[in-house]
């Protein structure tokens, strides 16, 4: 609800981040800690999505899921081990090692601790370094005389599919809620959040099907990563329906129905949406500093500067939702408010891990989109599972590295490293396209024997060979 904002400033400080994710948390505590007047206006909770509802807890999911499924892989090296999945000890971790129980104490000492101050509501701008917060308390009004920082970060996108809106459907907050393993589930959208959590259901026994809209999982990932977790998807029992469009949704007291334009019926016990992420810009009041209020994004330049007085870090940035993203930008913010650094963005090496088994790593450009920035393209690719160490790894080596070089130049712009450890082998390449190590170097190092590393020396001799 927006109360009548007050026209005269309750206060003036130095700085206003608007939303704590990890980029605002960080950025609001660097401030502080540098002799700013910092106050930090947070509607949910101090840390944003990553440590309660995204990165954290669903990587404890992942975790346990991993454990069950090696665990699945005893009989065939080591015995026999008898595996009854238990969602209890997921749950507990979440709720008292990675949320404290959604509760972010720790994380306002934190900033408090840090000198800077906390006010809990929803902020807005109305006008240049103008901030009027909606409180339990009623509105405030904040000035801030040296910057604004907006980190508003994203909510689930809720697709218009007839039926949808007021069921009781799951997203990632539903999800990392769960006490207990859903019998059934069915999975709307098949990118990074639909293919983990997938996955990690599946392996606790709930039936699961993936409904995708495109023609293939992981659309942001190279076309054979997206192969191969398929692959491990089918073999899971995990049921994917690609190029699959959902026309309607019913709920009742046994389920969730989705029907499909194909005719299908899918009924589960749970339906969790996971069909992209948006951000409301125009309820951040950002039309007020000139921004556009329609935009899908906030427009940034390589020092985080949106307008006069504002900066903008973290997802609504639109240069990867990620929160290494969201946190390497705070930095190159606040030296830019500080005045201590002429750091610039670049994000020529963004790399990503999405954590499915085989986890998938991938940085800088993938083979179609250095073809379509008219880059002269070369590749190299080797399959993990026939390197040695895949040889001795056995079940669960399916992988691959995938190299994209820009031939001209000599360098690597893009790479994909899938497979058991993927996003480890993955801290190499990004080196390598961030430096812009020759090529020729990367051919003529030494890797480790047996590591899945050494896979990259394969896959360079693939380019190699045209
Ligand atoms: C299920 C899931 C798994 C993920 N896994 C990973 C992963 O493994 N690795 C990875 O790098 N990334 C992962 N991500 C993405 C990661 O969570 C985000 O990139 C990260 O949180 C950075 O987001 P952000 O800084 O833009 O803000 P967010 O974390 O989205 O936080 C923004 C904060 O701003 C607050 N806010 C918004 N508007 C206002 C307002 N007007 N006034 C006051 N407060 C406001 C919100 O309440 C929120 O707390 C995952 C995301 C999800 C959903
Ligand atoms: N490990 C990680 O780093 C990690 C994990 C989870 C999330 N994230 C971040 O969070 C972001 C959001 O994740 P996400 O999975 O929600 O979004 P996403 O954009 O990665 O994937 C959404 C998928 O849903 C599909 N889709 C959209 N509407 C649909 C519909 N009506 N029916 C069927 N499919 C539909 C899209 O085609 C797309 O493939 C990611 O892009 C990523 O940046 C990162």
């Amino acid at each position: 609800m927006t109360t009548e904002a007050p026209t005269a400033p309750d206060e003036t400080v130095d700085v206003v981040v608007i939303g704590t994710g990890p980029g605002g948390e960080d950025a609001a505590a660097r401030l502080a800690r540098a002799g700013l007047d910092v106050v930090a206006v947070e509607a949910r909770l101090v840390g944003g999505e990553c440590p309660y509802y995204g990165c954290i807890p669903t990587k404890m999911m992942v975790r346990a899921s991993d454990a069950l499924a090696e665990a699945r892989r005893v009989p065939a090296l080591a015995g026999r081990a008898d595996v009854e999945p238990d969602w209890a000890p997921v749950a507990r971790r979440i709720r008292d090692e990675a949320t404290t129980g959604w509760d972010d104490t720790a994380a306002v000492e934190r900033l408090e601790a840090a000198g800077g101050r906390l006010v809990r509501g929803r902020g807005r701008l109305v006008g240049p370094g103008e901030v009027v917060v909606e409180t339990a308390d009623g509105a405030r009004r904040l000035r801030a005389s040296r910057a604004v920082v907006l980190n508003p970060g994203t909510e689930p996108a809720v697709p218009p599919i007839d039926g949808l809106a007021g069921t009781p459907f799951w997203t990632n907050r539903e999800a990392v809620e769960a006490v207990a393993a859903p019998a059934s589930l069915t999975v709307l959208g098949g990118g990074a959040i639909g293919c983990e959590l997938a996955q990690v259901f599946a392996r606790f026994g709930t039936a699961v099907e993936v409904v995708e809209a495109a023609d293939r999982l992981l659309l942001a990932d190279e076309p054979e990563a997206s192969d191969l977790v398929a692959a491990r998807f089918a073999a899971e029992g995990i049921g994917v329906r690609t190029g699959a469009r959902a026309q309607q949704v019913t709920h009742d007291g046994s389920g969730f129905t989705v029907h499909l334009a194909d005719g299908t019926q899918l009924v589960s016990e749970r339906l969790l949406v996971a069909a992209g992420r948006r951000t409301d810009l125009a309820s951040l009041g950002v039309a007020s500093v000139g921004l556009d209020a329609g935009a899908r994004t906030i427009t940034v330049d390589d020092r985080l500067r949106a307008a006069d007085g504002v900066w903008a870090v973290g997802d609504a940035t639109g240069h990867g939702a990620f929160t290494h993203v969201s946190m390497y930008q705070a930095r190159i913010a606040v030296a830019d408010i500080l005045g201590t650094g002429d750091e610039r963005a670049d994000y020529r090496a963004v790399p990503h891990v999405t954590f499915t088994d085989p986890e998938v790593g991938a940085v800088g450009l993938t083979e179609a989109a250095a073809r379509d920035a008219g880059l002269s393209v070369r590749t190299g690719t080797t399959d993990l599972a026939s390197s040695s160490r895949g040889f001795v790894h056995g079940p669960g080596n399916e992988g691959l590295i995938k190299l994209v070089e820009d031939a001209d130049a000599g360098v690597l712009v893009g790479a994909t490293a899938a497979g058991p450890a993927g996003g480890e082998i993955l801290a190499v390449l990004t080196l390598a396209v961030q430096a812009r190590v020759p090529v020729t170097e990367l051919q003529h190092m030494i890797y480790a024997y047996p590591t899945f590393h050494r896979a990259i020396e394969t896959a360079l001799a693939d380019l190699a060979d045209g």
